[in-house]
């Protein structure tokens, strides 16, 4: 055969192939999130996310060293809230010394460059379990985007670098950004979550934080998953309203939308590769069935050839101690 074009000749090599990559990760990429618990020395592993801990403050400061020393430069940061101190206003996630608020000084304290993010949103702190406050059986929207603007103040005094608000209320990030504005928190960030489906995939994050919802689902405020042009409304609205960075979750079944999302916009894009996603990885490499480190490494590639810029990711350390191999 005498071929004018062969594609092959480029896959040849490691050397010709990493010279020719795409996209590619690195640890630059990462968000790592954090479940972090009250207590001290404590260390739960989470039930459906193997190898993944929920631990207290103590160790979770000690954990976020370690990732810093691996090369990632940002932690996402999630708290799980006592019983006791869950209500309808879900007025413990704006106490000055609440845990989250101790969290991000302490993190702050410890590992200045950390950029730390929190999640925003009501869902931890409510005794419905729902991301926002529920009025006759409704999750009210104007009344939870007050929460939440406090919530985010509150971050803002304790230290937080960017806030993520993950609740899918209307007209919440113009509101934080005004909340910000108004106090003078001129420097904090805004990342919204703004493509957020319901998704059966979020079921181990709850197992992790004890937050599934108390009666019904989350289908009145997250995305129904059959579409797609809604989720590039969601993306330019929350731009409009002051959105450093768009977010479309889950990860895994929404790699189109991280795609028309990306060439739509003019921010950066995270996505997140969530619980569930992590889960079923973590699965299939128990039984054998699959070899983990390369679908760690296929699936977060992924992401970044679909268009994301920043992933959130329960791989965050496992990935970086691949890359830095
Ligand atoms: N609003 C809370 C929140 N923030 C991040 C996740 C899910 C993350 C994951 O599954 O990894 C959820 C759960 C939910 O909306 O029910
Ligand atoms: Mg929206």
């Amino acid at each position: 055969m005498y071929l004018q074009r062969r594609n092959r000749i480029l896959r040849a090599t490691p050397a010709i192939r990493s010279l020719v990559a795409e996209a590619t990760v690195s640890p630059n990429d990462f968000i790592a999130p954090l479940f972090i618990d009250e207590g001290e020395n404590v260390e739960t592993e989470i039930a459906s996310m193997p190898n993944y801990y929920r631990r207290s403050l103590d160790l979770t400061v000690r954990e976020v060293k370690e990732l810093w020393s691996l090369g990632i430069k940002s932690v996402l940061l999630f708290i799980k809230c006592k019983d006791e101190w869950k209500d309808n206003t879900g007025k413990e996630a704006w106490n000055k010394d609440g845990l989250m608020q101790r969290s991000i000084r302490a993190i702050k304290d410890a590992v200045p460059g950390m950029y730390v993010m929190t999640d925003v949103a009501l869902d931890p702190y409510s005794s419905y379990g729902h991301d926002g406050i529920v009025e006759n059986g409704e999750i009210v929207n104007d009344p939870t985007v007050e929460a939440l603007v406090k919530m985010s103040v509150s971050h803002a005094e304790a230290g937080v670098d960017m806030v993520a608000p993950s609740d899918m209320m209307d007209g919440r990030i113009g509101a934080i950004r005004e909340g910000l504005e108004e106090n003078g928190f001129t420097k904090v960030g805004i990342m919204a979550y703004s493509a957020k489906y319901a998704s059966c995939f979020y079921g181990p994050f709850r197992d992790a934080l004890d937050s599934a919802p108390g009666f019904g689902d989350k289908k009145t405020y997250q995305m129904d998953y059959s579409n797609r042009i809604e989720a590039i409304k969601e993306a330019l609205m929350d731009i409009e309203e002051g959105a450093d960075i768009v977010m479309v979750k889950p990860g895994l079944p929404y790699l189109d939308i991280v795609r028309e999302v990306k060439n739509a916009v003019d921010v950066p894009v995270s996505v997140y590769n969530i619980s569930g996603e992590y889960a079923m990885i973590k699965a299939a490499a128990k039984m054998g069935w699959i070899n983990e480190e390369k679908a760690i490494l296929e699936t977060l590639t992924g992401f970044k050839r679909a268009g994301a810029d920043l992933i959130a990711t329960y791989f965050a350390k496992d990935a970086a101690r691949l890359i830095n191999l």
